[in-house]
């Protein structure tokens, strides 16, 4: 049995420890460490899955997942250095923080995986991209593939893309749920009640998503499905053009990929 500590359980640690135990994990496979009581007393009331400190952490589990902001990064690794086993396997799911961070905090050859994965976790759905530092082999790679296969999809790349991989799918959950808010706004100035725009966009949301998941066409045939010559469509779509949604979205996901850039820059020494 691997038993998996998520160290910092926020967002995306409870999104994980959510994801795996609706995978089918138990609750005394996993363990998490939390800087605040009252966060940790709600987790363990809600999944039933115990807070313990770093030591046991380490003593305990065969994986340390941490999920703490990049800029609290370097408590934890202190704490962990003089307690971590050569046995363990270390996962980063920090934005933008390098594997030789934490090569460099930790004792050498400690196996180090950066992984960027996203919320939709919390439902199976995830991407996660995954990248070796120096001393991680294709075993631990095949270990954290499987971790996170319980909880959506997984893909290798070089460590070299993992700022790219940040900005597109790692934010990417965000920009959907932008788009979708501005959607439902737009059907309240059109007069609609907002339970109805809500139910309207969310489930064209679902339906385009599974549309561009299952039938394997480009988005681009599927938009061109869309729009009717001198239909409604195309006149959004001029709108669209007119207001440069397309260059706002490069812009966008480009100053993501700088900022993860940037929050590695922070703890280069
Ligand atoms: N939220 C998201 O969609 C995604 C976040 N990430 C990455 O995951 C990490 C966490 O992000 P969020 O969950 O959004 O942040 P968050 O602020 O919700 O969670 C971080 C948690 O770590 C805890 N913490 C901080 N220092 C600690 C320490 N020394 N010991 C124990 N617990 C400690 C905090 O109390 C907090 O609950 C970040 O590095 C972020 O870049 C990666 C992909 C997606
Ligand atoms: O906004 C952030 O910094 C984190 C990393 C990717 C998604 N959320």
């Amino acid at each position: 049995m691997t038993t998996i500590a998520v160290l910092g359980a926020g967002k995306i640690g409870e999104a994980l420890l959510s994801g795996l135990l609706a995978g089918g994990r138990t609750p005394d496979e996993l363990l998490f460490t939390e800087r605040y009581a009252e966060r940790s007393a709600e987790l363990t009331k809600r999944y039933g899955v115990h807070a313990v400190d770093v030591p046991t952490a380490a003593a305990r589990a065969d994986v340390l997942v941490i999920a703490v902001k990049p800029q609290d990064i370097e408590p934890v690794l202190t704490e962990l250095a003089p307690v971590i086993g050569a046995d363990r396997l270390v996962v980063s799911l920090c934005a933008g923080l390098p594997t030789s961070l934490f090569e460099r905090m930790l004792p050498e050859g400690i196996p180090v995986v950066r992984v960027m994965p996203n919320t939709p976790m919390v439902v199976g759905e995830a991407m996660s991209a995954i990248s070796a530092g120096k001393h991680a082999k294709p075993e631990h790679l095949s270990i954290v593939e499987d971790l996170l296969g319980v909880v959506g999809k997984v893909v290798r790349v070089p460590e070299s893309q993992q700022d790219a991989v940040t900005a597109l799918s790692g934010s990417g959950p965000a920009y959907f749920f932008y788009l979708v808010e501005a959607m439902i706004d737009a059907g309240i100035l059109l007069g609609l009640p907002r339970a109805v725009a809500e139910k309207l966009i969310i489930q064209s949301a679902v339906g385009a998503a599974q549309m561009l998941a299952q039938t394997g066409e480009h988005p681009v045939t599927l938009r061109e499905a869309v729009t009717s010559p001198a239909g409604t469509t195309i006149m959004a779509i001029r709108e669209l053009e007119r207001h440069g949604v397309r260059a706002a979205l490069l812009a966008a996901i480009e100053a993501a990929r700088d900022r993860s850039v940037e929050l590695g820059k922070a703890h280069e020494s």
